[in-house]
């Protein structure tokens, strides 16, 4: 057998040392524990691309450690493939928020070598395919994080990492709290143009007189009060690139200017008699429609269209339902470092009632509720209460017919997935639909290992 793979292997137990054991005499795994691996990336020269992660009944139950597991994944760039010993999927839903965030596969003990290796064999594949990639997805803006199921995330970072490799303006649009500036910020942080200044500007709190000496400046003497040359917005984001918030809200004679500027990249300081050239790139962000604003003649035409190079549409959190346990243990882990906090997670009941929440305020929304919740909560589990969602008021925020079928599909898959042990033969059969449209159900309700896909694609299409 030909030892030609690293494998970096976390956590300790009796059967998974068994498997490692094997894997290594059978199938020519050479197993590092993941601190070797940390220290030096790779090990004796050979790039490690996977490791294979214990969840056991201690890592789920003693808070600690699921938070200690949390931390090395999240900070990891390896294709993790979780080995389950003693712990049931059904519904818990710490495990499947790891699985679903951090890990690509997971394999139940007691399971065959063979499975495992297969699987490991795939993730390798599928990491050393990514990495020969061009484009890889970034998910990491900054020090910010952006969170998501890799349905509705995934796209978007394909999206980003493209954008960023070109350098043309950007529209980007959805509701308030969506996360359009964080979605600008990725673009920034992917492009070459990372190391100059991200500056944003609100269009709409721009002082109407005051917008045209803000974007660019002024020389000194220009007006009353300018007693000397400033630079403006878009001469700070010189080099980098300027987030234009809420630019339905700009002035229709600076929306003037500013087509005038995307055109040559060329800008005259008010008050100022020469023009000189600027390099910066434009995101412009809004939250309504601009295509009604040009009808409404409130919006250039011109303008709409030398901004709407490439598009970005941010879907509302009630539309991306999957997206909510992800980001709200995101938002949980995130506010749990910041304080003492004696809470060990979130209720399964306030998971569901999160999903037929209508988030008026999208993910902002969501960020804020569960840090107040935090605050104030005194129960061992975050409550629907604690987040000021009570299962009576559920009425109130069912707003249409498509919510309310949305929530009974969810409930009823989720209950016919835990009674099945998610054998999903069983499920279709029980629910009497095809495999496919149970495949596709879970997928939108977010209860599908959604990585696990990309194995079975590479079972099919790697030999
Ligand atoms: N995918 C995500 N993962 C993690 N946090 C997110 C994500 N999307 C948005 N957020 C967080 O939600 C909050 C709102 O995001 P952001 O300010 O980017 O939204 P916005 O659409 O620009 O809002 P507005 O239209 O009100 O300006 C921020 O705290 C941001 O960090």
């Amino acid at each position: 057998m030909v030892n030609n793979r690293s494998l970096a292997t976390l956590g300790q137990g009796v059967g998974f040392s068994e498997i490692i054991k094997k894997l290594s005499f059978n199938h020519g795994w050479a197993p590092y524990p993941y601190g070797a691996v940390e220290k030096n990336k790779s090990v004796e020269n050979k790039p490690i691309r996977v490791g294979l992660v214990l969840i056991d009944q201690q890592t789920v139950y003693k808070q600690q450690k699921t938070i200690e597991l949390r931390h090395i994944l999240s900070g990891s760039s390896l294709y993790w493939l979780a080995i389950l010993d003693g712990v049931e999927l059904k519904t818990n839903t710490t495990i499947n928020c790891i699985l679903d965030q951090f890990c690509h596969g997971y394999a139940t003990l007691p399971c065959t070598t063979e499975k495992v290796h297969n699987l490991l064999v795939n993730l390798d594949k599928l990491h050393e395919w990514q990495d020969s990639k061009p484009l890889s997805a970034k998910v990491d803006v900054g020090r910010a994080r952006m969170i998501g199921s890799p349905r509705t995330t995934g796209k978007l970072f394909e999206r980003i990492a493209r954008f960023a490799n070109v350098d043309a303006p950007v529209l980007v649009h959805g509701e308030t709290g969506t996360g359009k500036e964080l979605a600008a910020r990725a673009i920034h942080e992917s492009s070459a143009r990372s190391h100059a200044p991200f500056v944003a500007v609100n269009c709409g709190a721009l002082p109407e007189g005051l917008a045209q000496s803000e974007l660019y400046g002024c020389e000194k003497g220009a007006f009353t009060g300018a007693h000397q040359q400033r630079k403006g917005y878009i001469e700070t984001a010189s080099g980098g690139t300027l987030f234009l918030d809420e630019i339905g809200d700009l002035p229709l004679a600076v929306q003037a200017n500013l087509l005038r500027f995307l055109e040559n990249k060329r800008m005259m300081r008010v008050g100022g008699r020469k023009e000189f050239f600027v390099d910066v790139r434009i995101i412009a962000a809004t939250h309504v429609n601009l295509r009604q604003a040009v009808a409404a003649r409130t919006f250039r035409d011109d303008l709409y269209h030398r901004l709407n190079v490439l598009e970005i549409s941010l879907p509302p959190l009630r539309e991306r339902v999957a997206d909510i346990a992800p980001l709200a243990e995101f938002f949980y882990s995130k506010y749990r470092k910041e304080g003492s906090c004696k809470l060990q997670g979130i209720s399964q009941e306030t998971f569901d009632i999160m999903r037929s929440h209508t988030w008026p305020g999208n993910i902002r929304e969501l960020s804020n509720r569960i840090r107040q919740a935090m605050l104030y909560s005194d129960s061992p589990l975050l409550r629907p209460t604690d987040m000021g969602l009570d299962r009576r008021h559920w009425g109130r925020y069912i707003t249409s017919l498509e919510l309310v079928r949305n929530q009974a599909e969810y409930l009823a898959l989720r209950e016919s997935l835990a009674n099945h042990s998610y054998d999903l033969v069983r499920v279709a059969s029980e629910l009497m639909i095809s495999k496919v449209t149970l495949h596709r159900l879970m997928e939108k309700h977010g209860l599908k290992y959604s990585r696990l896909p990309y194995i079975h694609y590479l079972n099919n299409h790697i030999s």
